[in-house]
C-alpha cells in the first residue's frame, strides 16, 4: 500500500480535546488486548481438517483450528499505521503506553529506532487493529530508520510538551520531514500537547497551539499520558483517527476470495460514512 489514505476533511473545526471531551461512542469498543481479538473466533470463517482419527488426529485438528482461524482473523484484520512523532522527552512513549496498554510506565528510556504497540480495537462491528509506531526523538537514534517511519504510514500524530516552548517550535521541523518523506496531504495528522498535568510549568497556552494546529489543518488534542483521569482522552488521540481511517475507503487488503483453493487478496473499494467520530 502507499499512502493511499482517505479524501482529508477538515479537522481544525473541531473542538479541541481536553479531559471528558471526545469521548468514544457506544459504537466503539477498545479491546484489551491482541488475545482477546485472538479468542473471539474465526467469525465463521472455514476451518480445515486433517483426515483419520485418533488422538494424534484430534490434537492436530484442533491445532489445525486454531492455525485457520487465526489466518483467517489475520488475512481479514484491517491494520491502521500510525507513527507518534516529536522532540525527544516529549512523552511519545508514555502516550503509547497509556493508549496500548492503559498505564504509565514507571521508567521510560530513550527510544532507539521505533517501539511497536498495538491494540485492537472495535469500531462498528468491525475489529481493528491500530498499530503504533513510537519514533525516537533524538536524531542519533532515528537517522536508519526515517525512511520505515515514513512508508505506508495511515496517520501521523505529532507531539509536543506544553511545558517545553521548544518542542512546540520544533513542530515546523517535525512536519516538513514528513512532508518530505512523499507523506500526502490526505493523510490524516493531529496534534498533541502533552504533560498537562504540569499546571504551573505551561509554555505553550492553548490558543497558540490551536492557532497552529487550525493553520495545518490538524485536530488538537491536549492531555497527559501520566494522569489516570486523562486516559480516555489519550484513548481518543488514536480512536478518532481510526474512525476516520475506516469511515473512508479501505487502506489495506482485505477481502478474501477463494477461487480453486487459492486465496486471493483484493483491495477493498468500500466508502463507509457513518464513522461516530
Ligand atoms: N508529568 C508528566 N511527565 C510525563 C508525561 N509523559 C511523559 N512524561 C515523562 O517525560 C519523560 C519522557 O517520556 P518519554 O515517553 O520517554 O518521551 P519520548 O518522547 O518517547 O522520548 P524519546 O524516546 O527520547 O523520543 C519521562 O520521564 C516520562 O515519565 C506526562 O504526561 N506528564
Amino acid at each position: 500500500m502507499t499512502n493511499d489514505s482517505p479524501e482529508e476533511t477538515r479537522a481544525g473545526g473541531g473542538p479541541r480535546s481536553t479531559g471528558p471531551r471526545n469521548r468514544p461512542n457506544d459504537n466503539v469498543t477498545i479491546l484489551t488486548s491482541s488475545v482477546d481479538m485472538m479468542g473471539r473466533g474465526p467469525g465463521g470463517g472455514r476451518v480445515h481438517r486433517p483426515s483419520g482419527g485418533g488422538d494424534n488426529a484430534s490434537a492436530l485438528s484442533s491445532s489445525s483450528v486454531e492455525l485457520s482461524s487465526s489466518l483467517e482473523l489475520s488475512i481479514q484484520t484491517r491494520i491502521f499505521k500510525i507513527i507518534v512523532i516529536g522532540d525527544s522527552n516529549v512523552g511519545k512513549t508514555c502516550l503509547t503506553f497509556r493508549f496500548t496498554g492503559g498505564s504509565f510506565p514507571d521508567k521510560t528510556e530513550a527510544t532507539i529506532g521505533v517501539d511497536f504497540r498495538e491494540k485492537a480495537v472495535e469500531i462498528e462491528g468491525e475489529t481493528i487493529k491500530v498499530q503504533v509506531w513510537d519514533t525516537a526523538g533524538q536524531e542519533r537514534f532515528r537517522k536508519s530508520m526515517v525512511e520505515h517511519y515514513y512508508r505506508n504510514v495511515h496517520a501521523v500524530v505529532f507531539v509536543y510538551d506544553v511545558t517545553k516552548m521548544n518542542s512546540f517550535r520544533n513542530l515546523q521541523t517535525w512536519i516538513q520531514e514528513c512532508n518530505g518523506h512523499r507523506v500526502s496531504a490526505s493523510v490524516p495528522r493531529v496534534l498533541v500537547g502533552n504533560k498537562c498535568d504540569l499546571v504551573d510549568h505551561i509554555q505553550v497556552p492553548s490558543n497558540m497551539a490551536l492557532k497552529f494546529a487550525d493553520a495545518h489543518n490538524m485536530l488538537l488534542f491536549e492531555t497527559s499520558a501520566k494522569d489516570p483521569r486523562e486516559s480516555q482522552n489519550v484513548d481518543s488521540i488514536f480512536m478518532s483517527l481510526a474512525c476516520r481511517l475506516k469511515a473512508q475507503k479501505s487502506l489495506l487488503y482485505r477481502d478474501v476470495e477463494r477461487e480453486d483453493g487459492r486465496v486471493r487478496l483484493t483491495q477493498e473499494a468500500e466508502t463507509k460514512t457513518n464513522c461516530p467520530c
